[in-house]
């Protein structure tokens, strides 16, 4: 089993290039099998989510070639709308395959979806979506069919706020019969990437962005290019990097509206920002300040932001509390954060930190992909080593981990375990 080692780093300084977005790249991925030509898409990250779509391409007759971060796709032989439990769930946006499927074939069989499973992720507004559309939804055990004779735009109202449901409702309806109207949809810049990128194979969504998006049925899509947007929330990642031990990064290629709500937060604790066109500078001089950080749906702070924040703020003296209003239980990382001795209490669905106690190495497990980045920050501002194993979580959503933290100075290395330090793994996921 491989575990990451991290030691203490001091302040680190560097620039670092951030890749595609995984969670646009999931979904242009799937969107791409509705076009009836080849279609290239560029900035699509190494990581394993892509590489399970890649075997889900293969399965249904979808070619899939991947050079460096270009994939081209060939869905013009695509010959089977049925997916493989086991590849659907081992991933969250599998779903994305039941949508754009179904708008194309009328008819889709796939596994629930699975990704971090870090607290209950209902898809009963995707359900709604398909249903609304004219889709019969069958449950199974561990898959669901999804059919219909003919989809019909409708006019959908969300329950909830959701960028998934958003997403695969646009999917769903780009090729449905007539007009398609969502309210109440979620605004994130993976929602609007979608849309971007449909709109250039000739589908007809208008307001992608707003609250409102309406989608006007078409029967053919063009093959075509498009570039991924940078990953956000990598980016958030290694800014505060740059506030844990002080220290200066720059993350190149981004969107830095995309990251607004956190740059406004790193500031408010002290962490200098600095913002060009595609370019964000962070750097700390003086101490941290404790804060209160609730997550919402963009523009809001993201929910995948709240534990490397948690870790940055376990170096603000004083009580900062994180409160995760997306996902309210999504707070796996803080027993183990406890084990490198931070003092955190779980109080009504908040973690309640007392920042500013000074950490030590020791054996953590990562949960979940955002879990593994708040250990790694912890460790690297922990006295000593500290091992976190749950690499297949990280490695879902990050991209060269070890390779891009090392390029900002941090100290760390991929390891085997070996027999002796197997007691240490006792009770670790506890
Ligand atoms: C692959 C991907 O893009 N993953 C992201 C996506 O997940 P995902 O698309 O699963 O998350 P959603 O945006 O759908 O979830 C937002 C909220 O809606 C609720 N909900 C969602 C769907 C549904 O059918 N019913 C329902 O009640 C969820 O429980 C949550 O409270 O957005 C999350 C919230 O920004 C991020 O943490 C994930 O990294
Ligand atoms: C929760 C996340 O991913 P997924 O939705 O793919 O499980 C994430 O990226 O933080």
């Amino acid at each position: 089993m491989r575990y990451i080692q991290t030691t203490y780093s001091g302040p680190l300084n560097g620039s670092v290039h951030i890749p595609g977005a995984k969670n646009s790249s999931l979904a242009l991925l799937a969107a791409a099998c509705l076009a009836d030509d080849i279609v290239t898409l560029g900035g699509i990250p190494i990581i394993d989510d892509v590489n399970i779509i890649a075997g889900i391409s293969r399965d249904i007759g979808m070619e899939f070639t991947q050079e460096g971060r270009q994939v081209v796709i060939d869905p013009r032989m695509i010959h089977s709308a049925v997916i493989d439990p086991g590849k659907a769930s081992s991933y969250r946006a599998s779903y994305y395959f039941a949508g754009a499927l179904l708008s194309k074939f009328g008819r889709v069989t796939i596994g629930f979806p699975g990704g971090d499973d870090f607290v209950s992720r209902p898809i009963d507004q995707h359900i709604k979506v398909f249903q609304a559309l004219g889709a019969k939804v069958q449950m199974f055990n561990d898959y669901f069919i999804v059919e219909a004779a003919e989809l019909k735009g409708a006019d959908i109202y969300f329950d909830t706020i959701t960028s998934g449901a958003t997403i695969n409702a646009m999917l769903a309806a780009v090729r449905a019969k007539g007009r398609t109207q969502l309210h109440n949809a979620a605004v994130d810049p993976e929602v609007v990437d979608t849309a971007v990128f449909l709109n250039r194979l000739g589908a007809k969504i208008y307001g992608a962005g707003t609250d409102r998006i309406r989608i006007e049925g078409v029967s053919y899509l063009n093959g075509g290019a498009h570039v991924t947007i940078p990953d956000r929330l990598i980016a958030g990642a290694f800014l505060m990097a740059a506030g844990l031990n002080g220290g200066q990064v720059t993350v190149q290629d981004v969107i830095p509206e995309h990251l607004g709500s956190c740059l406004a937060k790193m500031e408010e604790i002290g962490i200098h920002v600095e913002c060009g066109e595609s370019h964000i500078t962070a750097y700390r001089t003086g101490s941290l300040k404790a804060t209160r950080i609730r997550t919402g749906m963009y523009p809001s702070f993201a929910t995948d932001l709240q534990q490397p924040m948690t870790a940055l703020l376990l170096q603000a003296k004083g009580k900062s509390i994180v409160t995760d209003r997306v996902f309210p239980k999504r707070l796996a990382h803080v027993p183990q954060l406890r084990r490198l001795g931070a003092e955190i209490e779980l109080r009504h669905e908040s973690a309640i930190l007392r920042g500013g106690v000074p950490l030590h190495g020791g054996w953590v497990h990562a949960t979940d992909v955002r879990a593994g980045t708040c250990l790694l920050l912890a460790g690297l501002a922990a006295e000593g080593n500290t091992c976190i194993t749950g690499i297949e979580h990280i490695e879902r959503g990050y991209e060269d981990v070890i390779g891009s933290f090392q390029s900002i100075g941090a100290k760390l290395s991929m390891r085997e375990l070996d027999a002796q330090e197997l007691p240490e793994l006792i009770h670790l996921k506890g």
